[in-house]
């Protein structure tokens, strides 16, 4: 059951002008529990990492900007349930509802290594035949390098394996590793939708987008 606490957040604090139509992103943060899932939200919400966030389950809406377009996320923060198999966590209710998905593992906690390996399995058998929406697996506490029981090569090549983004990021450090997961799981669903909508051309169409714009940091 979901406790859908909607938070609105707007990183520049400016009005919308209404010129541009906004376009929404659905993302769905999924992995064990104390991975830092509501951490990384956190992160990307507010630019902070306050510690300790409670066990709710929540969606946040955050309007953003990229490429000077206004992206209005929406952000389920799952929690890991206690009492059921790892695969019977993800229902078909998630994956309808995302556009993308984020499965965290603490790089030093293997079994959570295992769990996002099992859910990321789970996820492409559910979506075998209505096409999988774009999936970034990410390697949290990269901070805590004397505890490490996975390695950074372990996460890149099951990422490869299942043809998914990858990154190990430090949600208590940094902000702009955090940034970075949600502009690239935005890329790819935005090369997803228009793979949908205009096979060949639209894909070539994105990826120009993308390739062919300025990163400024
Ligand atoms: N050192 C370190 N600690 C972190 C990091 N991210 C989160 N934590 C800590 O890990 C613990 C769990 O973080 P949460 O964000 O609550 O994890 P969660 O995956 O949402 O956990 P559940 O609510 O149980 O599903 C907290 O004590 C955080 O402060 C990180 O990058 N580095």
């Amino acid at each position: 059951m979901v406790v859908q606490v909607k938070h609105n957040t707007n990183h520049s604090g400016k009005t919308m002008d209404g010129a541009q139509q906004k376009v929404e992103a659905n993302i769905l943060l999924l992995g064990a529990e104390n991975v830092g899932k509501s951490a990384l939200t956190v992160r990307f919400l507010t630019r902070r990492f306050i510690g300790e966030y409670g066990e709710i389950e929540s969606i946040y809406n955050h309007n953003d900007k990229i490429d000077g377009r206004d992206i209005s996320f929406n952000i389920w923060d799952s929690l890991y349930p206690q009492n059921c198999e790892t695969t019977e966590s993800i229902t078909e209710k998630h994956l309808q509802w995302a556009d993308g998905l984020i499965l965290v593992y603490s790089i030093c906690d293997r079994s959570s290594f295992e769990v996002v390996r099992q859910q990321v399995h789970r996820i492409k058998q559910a979506k075998k035949t209505s096409g999988v929406s774009p999936i970034i697996i990410v390697g949290n506490k990269r901070d805590l390098q004397h505890q490490r029981t996975v390695s950074s090569e372990e996460g890149r090549l099951l990422a490869l394996s299942a043809d998914c983004g990858f990154f190990e990021i430090s949600a208590a450090e940094a902000y702009h590793g955090v940034l970075l997961v949600f502009h690239e799981l935005f890329d790819l669903i935005r090369e997803a939708r228009a793979l949908k909508k205009g096979g060949f051309k639209g894909i070539v169409r994105s990826m120009s987008a993308v390739f062919g714009r300025k990163r400024t940091e």
